[in-house]
């Protein structure tokens, strides 16, 4: 079998994540260009082509989560901190010393729900990301058992601060607390319900 190098996680990261970003790029301009059809037709046959090049090879099914050899993870698919997953915008986690985490990140066109606003299942999907963070240990994946989320004002698209944090674990159940603020205060907040399912660490 060819040798992995260790570099691998840093090398992957140059070769896809400019890629990644200029589809980025191109879905915000898909949403609010302006040009005429016989622009957007040319565009779509270098996208197509784009398509296929890239389709010459391809994993059978999703990404999940690859690891390098020295055991980093690689869940560049994930749809909202993917590296390689254009959609995601990438929410990047940052992890307080006590566990807490929190994120800033910039979501626009892309992710519009009411006019000008956040959609609500972005909202959501962000605060199930960041209380899942913090829920998470390593070697005790705890996945999502329930999230409740209350919209308390509606969120304009821009920058969006999120905090989230564990307030207790009872058995294999974790008890996360979270919440979305821009600059006019806290926008949304969320509660979940984090189980180790039976079987695992
Ligand atoms: C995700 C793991 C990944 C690890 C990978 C490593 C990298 C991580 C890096 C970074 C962190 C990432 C963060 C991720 C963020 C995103 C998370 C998601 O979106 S997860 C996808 C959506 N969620 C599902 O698809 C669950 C589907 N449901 C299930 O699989 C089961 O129903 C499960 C595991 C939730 C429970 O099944 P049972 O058979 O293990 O549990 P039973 O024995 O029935 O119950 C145990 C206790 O839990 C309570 N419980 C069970 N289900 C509950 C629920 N849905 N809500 C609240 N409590 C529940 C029960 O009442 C019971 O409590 P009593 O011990 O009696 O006090």
């Amino acid at each position: 079998m060819e040798e992995r190098p260790v570099d691998e996680f840093d090398y992957g990261r140059a070769v896809y994540e400019p890629l990644t970003q200029s589809v980025r790029q191109l879905i915000d301009a898909t949403i609010r260009t302006e040009v005429g059809e016989d622009t957007v037709a040319k565009v779509q046959a270098l996208v197509d082509e784009g398509a296929r090049l890239l389709s010459e090879r391809l994993v059978p099914e999703s990404f999940g989560v690859q690891y390098t050899r020295d055991g980093r993870g690689m869940p560049w698919g994930n749809a909202i901190i993917g590296l390689r997953n254009p959609i995601a915008p990438p929410l990047v986690i940052e992890r307080n010393r006590d566990g807490s985490v929190w994120c800033d990140v910039e979501l626009g066109a892309a992710y519009e729900g009411p006019p000008g606003c956040l959609h609500g299942g972005i909202s959501a999907l962000i605060l199930d990301q960041l209380l899942g963070a913090t829920a998470h240990r390593p070697a005790q994946p705890a996945f999502t058992g329930t999230l409740t989320v209350r919209y308390q004002r509606p969120t304009r698209l821009g920058r969006v601060h999120g905090e989230a944090r564990v307030v207790r674990h009872d058995g294999v159940k974790t008890y996360a607390v979270g919440h979305l603020e821009n600059g006019e205060g806290i926008m949304v907040v969320a509660e979940g319900v984090f189980v180790r399912p039976a079987g695992r660490a």
